[in-house]
């Protein structure tokens, strides 16, 4: 009988799960709630698998159903050139021409924030807040009007830059899906050092606001196959980047 082999007194002395080949972490060590720097929280694994397939699903919904549109998911020329991430406007639209955000064009509106988006996003900053004193002010006043929906193929990048498009001063709440990526984030000032090199892998958000709402940041690497099974991308990295425009 298989029992002889495991003889019940040694139940007492487990140590825990016995790793297996098909675990990614044998021995998970839960990366804690951080507060970065003052203003910076990272939230790590804040989305469910289930969370994380549905943003992605619905992102890839809407970039189908805005194909033709000027806010369609795209490669955006910018001074440097054209950027190697794909980026589509959902609620409001920042018009480079123009420069300011619109709503929409002629007949065609920019298709609203789907309401589980802006419930994710007003959790996350809800849970920020708690951690970071200079973030709680912005909670209960969060108008979720922009939502900016970034793809990453595998081996792009966005360059280091402030989101200076906004009259407000609300926070931005940022969402990772797929490949793990390094979100470098530095000073209010310029580019250089010193930085803070956050890794956001799949599920996990972040919060930048009060003191570092304007800091330069980018994302310097992705990590190529480390989407985990069943988020919804195979390869490359989705960020949806939630914001208060006035
Ligand atoms: O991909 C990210 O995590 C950052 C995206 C970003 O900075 C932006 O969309 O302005
Ligand atoms: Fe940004």
């Amino acid at each position: 009988m298989r029992s002889s082999y495991f003889p019940v007194s040694l139940g007492a002395f487990r140590l825990g799960p016995v790793p297996t080949l098909f675990d990614a972490h044998p021995n998970p060590a839960r990366r804690p709630d951080r507060v970065v720097r003052e203003g910076i929280v990272h939230l790590p694994a804040f989305l469910t698998m289930e969370q994380q397939e549905q943003v992605v699903s619905t992102a890839r919904e809407y970039a189908r159903r805005t194909a033709s549109l000027p806010w369609r998911m795209r490669q955006r020329r910018v001074k440097s050139g054209t950027m190697s991430a794909h980026l589509m406007s959902l609620g409001e639209h920042w018009d480079y021409e123009r420069h300011r955000y619109i709503r929409g064009e002629g007949s065609q509106a920019v298709p609203a924030i789907p309401e589980t988006f802006v419930g994710i996003a007003h959790a996350v900053l809800r849970m920020a807040g708690e951690l970071d004193e200079s973030l709680a002010p912005w909670v209960a006043g969060f108008r979720v009007e922009a939502a900016l929906v970034n793809y990453y193929p595998p081996g792009s990048g966005m360059g280091l830059h402030q989101d200076g498009y906004e009259d407000s001063g609300a926070p931005v709440v940022s969402l990772s899906i797929g490949d793990s990526a390094v979100f470098r984030a530095g000073g209010t000032i310029d580019r250089n050092k010193p930085w803070d090199d956050i890794y956001l892998e799949s599920g996990d958000a972040l919060v930048f606001g009060g003191p570092a709402r304007d800091i330069f940041h980018g994302i310097v690497r992705l990590d190529d196959n480390t989407a985990p099974m069943g988020c919804g991308l195979r390869q490359g990295r989705i960020n949806v980047t939630f914001r208060q425009v006035r």
